[in-house]
């Protein structure tokens, strides 16, 4: 559903996404993976058309078939457009709007429906969020009403610009679940491999504007290659001292 062709992103003559190919299928999550600024937010900002003023980007960019290249969301055919969830989500949200208002509008849904939908991506008692706004809620809270608003919105692609990276680990796990009850394609970008095997089928390693590995999850954190991915492997191994030593036992 999403194709993207020898995406290149440039600030000035500075080439900062360098050639970068690769496909998401319906309903597929993929993790883009790699150090800081290696070039991640920028190949999200260029497939949701929303690039800083001063850079610039060519090659291919579909989403189900149209051509989005250089085309702002909010300007593409609807089902082209992308739902996005930040590291915080607190300008993705009309401040001025109750939750319960926000997620109703899309599929003019019914207090029962946004309730279910608060539901499914956890809120315990729905009822004390829906005439909440924005500002009142918890950064956690806030990633979790915007991933509601994009299963309400029906939205073929999801995409998550490290939105777990600021929250404490229950926050973290909160989020990660509602994550899981999207039933669209998700690009989820993150630097910690840990987190993305929870919830990706394939992986893509960048480092420095280059793809440097991609392949399915498994086989990337059981037989990585590129040395960057070796050292992220590395690094969430060292953050989970008892899944490595499980894993090292079962070889
Ligand atoms: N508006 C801009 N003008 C010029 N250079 C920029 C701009 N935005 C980002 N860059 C540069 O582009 C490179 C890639 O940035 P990008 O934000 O895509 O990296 P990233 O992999 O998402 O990093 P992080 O994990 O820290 O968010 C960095 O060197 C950054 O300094």
């Amino acid at each position: 559903m999403l194709v993207v062709d020898q995406l290149c992103v440039d600030a000035g003559r500075t080439r900062i996404v360098d050639e970068v190919s690769f496909e998401i299928a319906a309903g597929q999550r993929v993790g883009l993976l790699g150090a800081s600024g290696s070039g991640k937010s920028l190949t999200a900002s260029a497939i949701i058309g929303h690039l800083p003023p001063g850079i610039t980007s060519t090659g291919g960019i579909t989403i189900n078939g149209h051509d989005v290249a250089g085309i702002a969301t909010p300007r593409r055919h609807r089902a082209a457009r992308p739902a996005m969830v930040f590291q915080d989500s607190a300008t993705a949200l009309n401040p001025m709007v109750t939750v319960g208002a926000q997620l109703s509008a899309p599929a003019r849904s019914s207090k029962s429906d946004v309730a279910d939908l608060l539901e499914q991506v956890g809120f315990r008692e729905p009822g004390c969020i829906l005439g909440s706004h924005p500002l009142e809620l918890s950064g956690g809270q806030r990633q979790r009403v915007c991933i509601a608003l994009a299963i309400a919105c029906r939205s073929p692609l999801l995409v998550a610009d490290e939105p777990t990276t600021a929250l404490d680990v229950v926050t973290q796990a909160r989020v990660l679940d509602a994550l899981k009850a999207v039933d669209g394609a998700m690009l989820f970008i993150t630097h910690d491999v840990a987190v993305a095997s929870q919830l990706c089928d394939r992986l893509i390693v960048m480092e420095r504007g280059r793809i440097v590995e991609q392949g399915v999850t498994a086989d990337i954190v059981e037989r990585p290659t590129a040395e960057l991915t070796k050292a992220l492997v590395a690094r969430a191994h060292a953050a989970d001292p008892l899944r490595a030593l499980s894993e090292s036992l079962s070889r």
